[in-house]
C-alpha cells in the first residue's frame, strides 16, 4: 500500500506523514529539504536557480519512487511526503507561467520528466491537504525556516491555484481531499482520528 500526501508549502504534509507512518507502522519517505544544495539560493534568486532546483528535486523524487516500488513489491506499506507530479505540474509549471523559468529550460525539464514518469507507479491513494493562505502562512511562520521567511503571498496563491486545477483533473488512482484549515492534528488526536477514518474508508471501505 502506498499513500502519497500532497499539498502546498506548510499545509502539514511532513507532520501528517510521520503520524500516519507511526499509526500504520509503515515506512515514511520525506522530502530532501535539509541537504538540498539549491533551496536557499532558489529563494534568494528564483530565475537564476529555478532549473537547477527542479532538476535536483526531480532526480531525488525519481530515486524515491524507485525505492518505493521495491518496497511495494515486498508488500511493505509506504507513506510519501510530496510526489514527483507536484514538481512538474505545480512548481515547474508555476515558475514557467510566472516568467521565472524560461521556455527553453521548461521544455528541457519537461522532456526529462516525460522520460521518467513512464517508470513511476501512481500511489494507491493520493491525499490532498487543502489549506487556505492564512493557514499556510501561519504554519510556515511556525516552522520558521529562515530561507522561507521571504516567500511572497502571491507565490503561495499561485501554487494553491495550480493545486486546485491539478487535483480536479487527477485520475491516476484513488483521491482523498482533506480540508485542514480547521484541523489541528498536532495537538488534537481526535483530528488525526478523523483523517485516519477517512483513509480507511477510502482505501479499505471500512466505517
Ligand atoms: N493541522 C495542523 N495544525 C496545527 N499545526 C500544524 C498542522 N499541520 C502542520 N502543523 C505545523 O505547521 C508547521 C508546518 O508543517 P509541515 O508538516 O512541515 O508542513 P509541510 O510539510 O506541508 O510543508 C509545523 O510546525 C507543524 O507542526
Ligand atoms: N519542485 C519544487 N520546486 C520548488 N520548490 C520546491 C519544490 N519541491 C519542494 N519545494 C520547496 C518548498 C518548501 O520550501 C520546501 C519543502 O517543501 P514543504 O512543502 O515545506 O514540505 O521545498
Amino acid at each position: 500500500m502506498h499513500i502519497a500526501i500532497v499539498g502546498n508549502i506548510g499545509a502539514g504534509k511532513t507532520t501528517l506523514a510521520n503520524k500516519l507512518a507511526h499509526h500504520f507502522n509503515w515506512e515514511v519517505f520525506l522530502e530532501d529539504v535539509d541537504h538540498n544544495p539549491y533551496l536557499k539560493d532558489f529563494y534568494d534568486d528564483m530565475p537564476r536557480w529555478a532549473f537547477h532546483l527542479q532538476v535536483y528535486f526531480l532526480n531525488s523524487r525519481f530515486r524515491q519512487t524507485q525505492h518505493i516500488k521495491k518496497l511495494q513489491s515486498a508488500s511493505k506499506g509506504v507513506i510519501q511526503d510530496r510526489t514527483i507530479y507536484e514538481d512538474a505540474h505545480i512548481f515547474a509549471a508555476n515558475l514557467h507561467e510566472s516568467g521565472l523559468m524560461s521556455e527553453r529550460d521548461h521544455q528541457n525539464y519537461l522532456a526529462l520528466f516525460e522520460s521518467m514518469i513512464s517508470m513511476v507507479d501512481a500511489p494507491d491513494l493520493l491525499l490532498y491537504l487543502r489549506a487556505d493562505l492564512p493557514k499556510l502562512i501561519q504554519q510556515i511562520e511556525k516552522r520558521n525556516r529562515d530561507y522561507e521567511n521571504n516567500i511572497k503571498i502571491e507565490y503561495l496563491k499561485n501554487l494553491n491555484e495550480h493545486y486546485e486545477r491539478w487535483i480536479s483533473n487527477y485520475k491516476y488512482g484513488k483521491l482523498l481531499i482533506v480540508d485542514v484549515n480547521n484541523l489541528d492534528y498536532v495537538n488534537n488526536p481526535e483530528d488525526l482520528g478523523v483523517i485516519i477514518d477517512k483513509i480507511n474508508s477510502t482505501l479499505f471501505g471500512l466505517f
